[in-house]
């Protein structure tokens, strides 16, 4: 995440840096690269988020809980409209979900079912928990952008090997999905929900947060959490509190945890990083976010 309020780079230029940063090989690695950005349209700041490949996506709900708390750091507020690349979001700074875990609630949407905006061809909207025939195996899914486009699919047990299969061919951007999408398998566990994504222009990551506010918002459209009720979403990296609304609204409380602040030099023409420079490390907020994550025991 950069503060890049005051760097005048194209998005062409900051795709590259997004390559050479989230590169897991190179000196710091990621799945994607956030920017805080100067305020638009009449928001208190802006959000940019490039995916390790370095397409730019719609928005982040994980990365936005990060870039609030800086915005929210550099401005002394602790509320803010934040403008992202095609729509617009609510955040506020809230108690602490548990002891040292700085903690952001944040409201997206309204969550779309029109599909033919992706554009996906030959698939009428709304598709919700519809067979896609050109997509392997046999799993029904539910279409919803937030805005970013994603497909999901509720499972009794999430087999990776086949979350992994649906989305290469997704990553393929094949004709009748040239916008590719996130791909989400989700388990209801109880009262609780447990989501892994193979995301867009990534793969497999640990959490993703626009994947769990989708989730969330088809599991009340089928029927199996109710409207407006909080639900706590699990995944490999924690947990949050999510909710969604008939207004299709939805709500996501979360951490944002700084682990490390550091320095490193890219160079656009190679798109190579040099060595990172760490200037502090966060260990407390690793270790108070460490036991939440520990306690969510995602299985
Ligand atoms: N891969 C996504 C963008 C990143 C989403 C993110 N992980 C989140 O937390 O929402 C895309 O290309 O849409």
């Amino acid at each position: 995440m950069i503060d890049a309020r005051e760097i005048e780079l194209s998005a062409v230029e900051w795709a590259t840096v997004a390559r050479a940063l989230a590169d897991r090989r190179g000196a710091v690695g990621g799945d994607g690269l956030l920017l805080l950005g100067k305020s638009l349209r009449s928001c208190d700041f802006s959000m940019a988020m490039f995916n390790s490949d370095g397409s730019e996506a719609e928005t982040c709900l994980n990365g936005l809980r990060c870039v609030a708390r800086m915005g929210f750091e550099a401005l002394g507020i602790d509320q803010a409209r934040v403008a992202l690349k095609t729509s617009e979001a609510l955040v506020e700074r809230v108690p602490e979900l548990a002891p040292g875990v700085y903690s952001v609630l944040e409201t997206a949407g309204p969550a779309s079912l029109d599909v033919a905006a992706w554009p996906m061809v030959g698939e009428a909207a709304p598709l919700v928990e519809r067979a896609i025939p050109r997509l392997p195996g046999e799993r029904r899914f539910t279409a919803v952008a937030m805005p970013n486009p994603h497909l999901v699919a509720f499972v009794e047990a999430v087999d990776e090997d086949e979350l992994v299969r649906v989305g290469e061919v997704c990553e393929a951007a094949p004709d009748w999905l040239p916008n590719r999408a996130n791909v989400s398998f989700v388990e209801v566990r109880g009262n609780a929900l447990f989501v892994r994504t193979f995301e867009r222009g990534v793969g497999l990551t640990d959490s993703c947060g626009s994947a769990m506010a989708a989730s969330t918002y088809a599991a009340c459209l089928t029927g199996r959490i109710g409207w407006d009720r909080e639900t706590v979403v699990l995944n490999r990296g924690g947990m949050v509190r999510a909710r969604a609304g008939e207004d299709a609204m939805v709500s996501i409380a979360g951490n944002a945890t700084y682990e490390w602040t550091g320095s490193v030099t890219v160079d656009l023409g190679s798109g190579t990083a040099g060595d990172l420079v760490i200037e502090a490390w966060r260990n407390d907020e690793i270790a108070a976010w460490g036991a939440v994550a520990d306690e969510a025991a995602w299985g």
